[in-house]
C-alpha cells in the first residue's frame, strides 16, 4: 500500500514552524500509525525519542490513535496530519446548522459558511465572520441574522457600493430573505440556503488509503428551458405560484397572477435551472464533502461533458419572460468540445483563482475514467502556485505514461507530457484530457508539440487550457478566450465560437486553500469496481474481493463460525461481471440436473493460456474460504502433468490449502491415478448406500437433528426445528457423527482433455470414473470442475453433457466457443486479456466476466517494512525509478498467504 500524506510541523516551536511536508508512505497492509509515526516526525525535522508514544497525530482537532491502521479513515491518500498539535486551521466541528451562507460567485467564490443564530458579519476586513476578497466589498459590508423561526435577515452595514437582494438595493432597514434569494456585494453573489438533503452517497474505505465511491446516480439530462406559462389563466400551481403569492400576502387559492407576475415566475425559474446545471464553486465543494450523487456525474457521453462555468452574467431570458428581460447572474459557460482550446489571460493572482476554479469543475464533475488532467507549468515560479492540484485523482497516469503524476513542471517534464499527449495513438488513451497549460512551455521542442496539440489535439479527445498574464502572450489557436478586466480585475471579456464577444461577466475564482481543500477531499475517492460505467477490468485480485486484503485466521474462523449448521452452499467467487461479482454455487439444487435435487458441474474451455488454471485457482481458494475443511474437500486431478511440486504453472500451490485432501498427477504418477479412480468410484457407492434416496442436502439436515442436542437445535433453527429435536433417536454425541457424516466434495480436473486422449497412462479408468462423478455425484455432494483446452474433443463426453454451468475463456476458435457456451463470443476475446470469459448458466443466461488472480505475487509493498520518504514535488513528472518485478519470484503468492492462513484457522 502506498498513501501520500501531508505533515504539518508544530505551530509553536523552533525554526520552520508550521511548515509542512508531503510524504509518501509505503507499507504492508496492516500497519499501523504507531510504527510510521516517528518517521513522520522524522519527515518534519522533528526528531524525538524512538518511541511512537511520544508522536502524537492529529487529523483535524482530532488526536488519530498509535493502533489506527493506514489506508483506513482517518488516513486516507491526501490526509492532512498535524504533530503534536491539533492542526489550528482545521474546522471539523459538526455543529446542526439549518442554514448555510454560500459564496456562489466572484472573486473569492466557493466558501459556505453554516448560520448559527448569530448576527455574521460579511465583509472585506479579516475582523469579518466571512471574510470576502473582494475589492468592491466594503471592509464590513454587510449581516445577516438567523431567527429561530429560521428566518434569515440581511442588513447592508453602511457599505460604500451597497447590497442588492435579487437586483434592487436594500434599503437601511435590512429584509428578510426570500427562498434562494441572491444578495450581490461588490462582485461577489451570496445565497442563503439549507444544507443540502440529499444523504451522502456510499464513500467505502478499501483499506489501501482509498475510498470506492459507489456508482453514480443515472446522469442527469440538462434541463431543457421551461415552456411559456398558458396565458392568462388558470395559472399552474407549483413553487413559483406559491412563492409569488407569500410575496403578495396572499393564499395560492386567491392568488390569480397577472400575465407580469407569470413572467417574473419564468425567469426565477430559469435562473434557478441555469444556476443548478452549472453548479456555482460552492455547490461543487458540498457535492465533494457529501459525496453528493452530481459528484463525478459527467461521464463521456453527459450533455454538459466539458462545459466550463467561467463565471455569471445578466443574460436574456428565455421563452415566457417578458422580451427583453435579463435572468440575473446566470451562469456563462465555455464548452470545450466545440471551442477546442480556450485561453485565460490577466493579472496573475486573479487568473489563478479563475483557473483554479475552472480545474476543480473539471475534476469534481467528470471522473477519471472519463478525464484526465495534466498540469505543465514549466516555470519553477509558476510551478510553486500548483501543489494544491497535485492531489486531484485526474492527475494519475492511467495510461502507462511515464510519470508518477501527469504534471511538467520543469522544461524536461513538460516536453516528455506534451510528446504522450501528440504521440501517435498507439496506446489506450483516457477519453478526453484537459491540458491546463501555465505559461510557456519551456523548449522549443514543447512548443512544437504544443502547436500540434492545438490543432490536432481536440480531434485526439485533448483539450488545452493556456493561462498568461497577457492575452497576446496567449498561444494562437484557443477556440475561445476569456480577457480578465475591470478596475480590480474582477469581470471577463468572453470570446468563443458562434457567439459575439460578452462582456461585464462577474469571475467566478477561488482561494488556493478552498482549491486545497477540494482537492484533498477527492484525493482519496475511487470510483468502485466493479461499476457499470465501463468494462471489465483488466485484472483483480481474489483477496481483494473477498475482503481479506489483511488476511488472518481470525478473520477466517469468523467467518465459518458465521456458516449455518447444515453445508447449504458451495460458493465460489470467481471475479467480477460488469456490474457485480461473478459467483457460483455448486451445491445450488435449481442449477443442477432437473429433478435430481443436486448441484451441477462445472465445464471450462479454453485456449492455452487462456487463463484456464489460474480459475481453477481462484474457484479453488475461494471454496476453502467459504467453507470449513471438515465440510468440505477438494480432491486434485492433473491431466498433463506439472515439473514438479515448485511448478509455479500447476495447481500444486493449492495442495497447501487444508480443504485439499488429494492431489493426483496422472502424468507423472498413473499408479496413484487408478487409485484416486477407484477411491471416486467406491465414495460413489458408499454415498449411495449411506443417504439412500436423501440428497446431499435433505440427509445432513435430518443427520443434525438427529444427533445434536435438543437445546442447540433451538438455537439453531427456531421453534419448528425444536419441535422435531423430540423425535430424537437417540444420545450419540454430535462430533463423534459429525466425523462419520460425509462432507461435500470438490473434484477439480485439469487438462481433462489430456484424460481422455488414448496415450494418457491411467486416462481411461479416471475418465470413467469422472463420469460416473458426472452423473451420479451431483445429489450426493460430489461436485465436477473440468477445465478443458480442446473442447472439440472432449464434446460429447459424460463431463461435457452434465456440465449446466459452463465457461468459455478466450477459445481458439469461434466453434470451441459454440460448444462450449453456444455462442462464439470468446474467440474474439483478446491475447492480453487472460482470465477473461463468458460463464453460461442452466437458464441459458451469458455473461462477460474476469477471472480474480489468486497467484499473483502479494503487492511487493506487503512483504516491506513501512518507509516514509518526503516527496519531492518538483520530480512527480519525472520518470519513476523502477525496479524489475519478476512475474512469478520465490516471494510469496496470496495462494500461500491464504493458505497458511487456512491452515492456522483449521487448526484453531
Ligand atoms: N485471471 C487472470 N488475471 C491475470 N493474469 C492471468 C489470469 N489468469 C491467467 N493469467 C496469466 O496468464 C498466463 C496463463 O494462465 P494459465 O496458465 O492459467 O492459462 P491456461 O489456460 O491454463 O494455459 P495452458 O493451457 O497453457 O495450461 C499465466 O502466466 C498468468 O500469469
Amino acid at each position: 500500500m502506498q498513501i501520500r500524506l501531508t505533515v504539518l510541523r508544530p505551530r509553536s516551536g523552533p525554526a520552520a514552524a508550521g511548515s509542512s511536508t508531503d510524504v509518501l508512505v509505503t507499507a504492508p497492509i496492516g500497519t499501523t500509525l504507531g510504527t510510521v509515526a516517528g518517521a513522520l516526525a522524522g519527515a518534519v525535522g522533528v526528531r524525538g525519542p524512538r518511541s511512537a508514544t511520544h508522536v502524537h497525530l492529529f487529523a483535524g482537532t482530532r488526536r488519530v490513535d498509535e493502533q489506527a491502521l493506514l489506508g483506513h479513515p482517518p488516513l486516507l491518500d491526501g490526509a492532512v496530519l498535524s504533530l503534536n498539535e491539533p492542526d489550528p486551521d482545521a474546522d471539523d466541528t459538526v455543529h446542526p446548522a439549518t442554514a448555510e451562507l454560500r459564496i456562489v460567485g466572484g472573486p473569492d467564490a466557493g466558501g459556505v459558511h453554516r448560520l448559527h443564530g448569530e448576527q455574521i458579519r460579511v465583509g472585506r476586513s479579516s475582523e469579518a465572520d466571512v471574510p470576502l476578497d473582494d475589492p468592491d466589498v466594503s471592509r464590513l459590508h454587510l449581516s445577516l441574522h438567523l431567527g429561530p423561526d429560521g428566518r434569515v435577515t440581511v442588513r447592508d452595514l453602511g457599505s460604500t457600493n451597497g447590497t442588492t437582494l435579487d437586483g434592487r438595493f436594500l434599503r437601511d432597514t435590512g429584509a428578510e430573505l426570500p427562498e434562494g434569494g441572491l444578495l450581490r456585494v461588490g462582485e461577489s453573489t451570496l445565497l442563503v440556503a439549507p444544507p443540502d438533503p440529499a444523504g451522502p452517497r456510499q464513500a467505502a474505505p478499501d483499506g489501501l488509503g482509498h475510498l470506492q465511491l459507489a456508482p453514480a446516480p443515472p446522469a442527469r439530462t440538462a434541463p431543457a428551458l421551461p415552456a411559456p406559462e398558458p396565458a392568462p389563466q388558470p395559472p399552474a400551481p407549483g413553487r413559483a405560484r406559491a412563492l409569488l403569492s407569500r410575496r403578495l400576502g396572499r393564499s395560492p387559492e386567491q392568488a390569480q397572477p397577472t400575465a407580469t407576475q407569470q413572467h417574473a415566475a419564468a425567469r426565477t425559474r430559469q435562473a434557478a435551472a441555469q444556476r443548478d446545471r452549472w453548479p456555482d464553486p460552492a455547490a461543487l465543494l458540498l457535492t465533494a464533502l457529501g459525496p453528493g450523487a452530481r459528484l463525478w456525474e459527467r461521464g463521456p457521453g453527459h450533455p454538459d461533458a466539458l462545459t466550463v462555468r467561467l463565471g455569471t452574467a445578466d443574460l436574456p431570458g428565455g421563452p415566457g419572460t417578458t422580451p427583453g428581460t435579463l435572468l440575473p447572474g446566470v451562469p456563462v459557460t465555455v464548452d470545450l468540445r466545440t471551442a477546442g482550446g480556450l485561453g485565460l489571460a490577466g493579472p496573475r493572482e486573479r487568473l489563478l483563482g479563475l483557473a483554479r476554479a475552472v480545474l476543480a469543475q473539471l475534476t469534481a464533475l467528470h471522473p477519471p475514467s472519463g478525464l484526465s488532467t495534466v498540469l505543465i507549468s514549466a516555470d519553477e515560479d509558476r510551478a510553486a502556485d500548483w501543489p494544491w492540484a497535485l492531489w486531484l485523482p485526474h492527475l494519475r497516469p492511467a495510461h502507462g505514461q511515464d510519470c508518477r503524476l501527469l504534471v511538467g513542471l520543469d522544461p524536461a517534464q513538460a516536453e516528455a507530457r506534451l510528446a504522450e499527449l501528440t504521440a501517435p495513438e498507439t496506446t489506450a488513451r483516457p477519453p478526453a484530457t484537459v491540458v491546463l497549460l501555465d505559461g510557456d512551455p519551456g523548449s522549443p521542442a514543447a512548443r512544437q508539440a504544443l502547436e500540434r496539440l492545438l490543432t490536432a489535439g481536440p480531434a485526439l479527445g485533448v483539450f488545452p487550457v493556456c493561462l498568461a498574464e497577457h492575452p497576446d502572450e496567449l498561444p494562437a489557436g484557443l477556440g475561445a478566450t476569456a480577457v480578465i478586466t475591470g478596475e480590480v480585475s474582477t469581470q471577463l471579456t468572453l470570446t468563443r465560437p458562434g457567439h459575439e464577444a460578452a462582456t461585464d461577466i462577474a469571475l467566478d475564482a477561488v482561494s488556493a486553500a478552498w482549491a486545497e481543500r477540494l482537492a484533498r477531499v477527492l484525493a482519496p475517492l475511487r470510483e468502485a469496481t466493479p461499476s457499470t460505467r465501463g468494462p471489465l477490468p483488466g485484472t483483480l485480485r481474489l483477496l481483494d474481493l473477498l475482503h481479506l486484503d489483511t488476511v488472518t485466521p481470525a478473520k477466517l474462523s469468523a467467518r465459518w463460525a458465521a456458516l449455518p449448521v447444515t453445508p447449504g452452499t458451495a460458493t465460489a467467487l470467481l471475479g467480477t461481471t460488469r456490474d457485480d461479482l461473478c459467483t457460483i454455487d455448486l451445491a445450488d439444487p435449481d442449477l443442477g440436473t432437473p429433478g435430481e435435487s443436486g448441484g451441477p458441474h462445472l465445464l471450462i474451455g479454453g485456449a492455452k493460456g487462456a487463463g484456464k488454471t489460474e480459475l481453477l485457482r481462484t474457484l479453488i481458494a475461494s471454496l476453502a474460504v467459504s467453507e470449513r475443511p471438515e465440510r468440505l474437500t477438494v480432491t486434485v486431478i492433473e491431466g498433463r502433468g506439472s515439473n514438479g511440486p515448485d511448478d509455479p504453472a500447476g495447481l500444486h500451490g493449492c495442495t497447501d490449502l487444508p480443504h485439499v485432501t488429494t492431489h493426483v498427477d496422472a502424468a507423472a504418477d498413473p499408479r496413484r491415478a487408478l487409485l484416486t479412480a477407484e477411491a471416486l468410484l467406491d465414495e460413489l457407492a458408499h454415498r449411495e448406500e449411506l443417504l439412500g434416496e436423501l440428497d446431499f442436502a435433505s440427509w445432513h439436515s435430518v443427520r443434525e437433528l438427529r444427533t445434536a442436542p435438543a437445546s442447540s437445535l433451538v438455537a439453531a433453527g427456531g421453534t419448528a426445528v425444536g419441535s422435531l429435536a423430540v423425535r430424537v433417536t437417540g444420545p450419540r454425541k454430535a462430533a463423534e457423527a459429525r466425523a462419520e457424516a460425509p462432507a461435500r466434495l470438490v473434484v477439480v480436473v485439469d487438462d481433462y482433455d489430456v484424460l481422455l486422449s488414448p496415450t494418457s497412462p491411467a486416462g481411461r479408468p479416471l475418465a470413467r470414473a469422472l463420469a460416473a462423478v458426472a452423473q451420479r455425484g451431483g445429489r450426493l455432494g460430489i461436485h465436477l470442475v473440468a477445465a478443458t483446452g480442446a473442447p472439440e474433443e472432449t464434446a460429447g463426453s459424460e463431463v461435457d453433457e452434465a456440465a449446466l454451468l459452463r465457461i468459455a475463456l478466450r477459445t481458439a476458435e469461434p466453434a470451441d466457443s459454440d460448444l462450449l457456451i453456444h455462442l462464439s463470443d470468446a474467440a474474439a476475446l483478446a491475447d492480453g486479456t487472460p482470465g477473461r470469459g463468458y460463464l453460461r448458466r442452466p437458464d441459458g443466461g451469458v455473461t462477460a466476466f474476469q477471472t480474480a488472480r489468486v497467484s499473483g505475487r502479494i503487492p511487493r509493498t506487503a512483504t516491506l517494512r513501512p518507509t516514509v520518504v518526503a516527496v519531492d514535488r518538483s520530480q512527480l513528472g519525472a520518470p519513476p525509478t523502477r525496479r524489475p518485478v519478476r512475474e512469478l519470484g520465490n516471494g510469496p503468492t496470496d495462494l500461500a498467504l491464504l493458505a497458511s492462513a487456512l491452515q492456522r484457522a483449521a487448526a484453531q
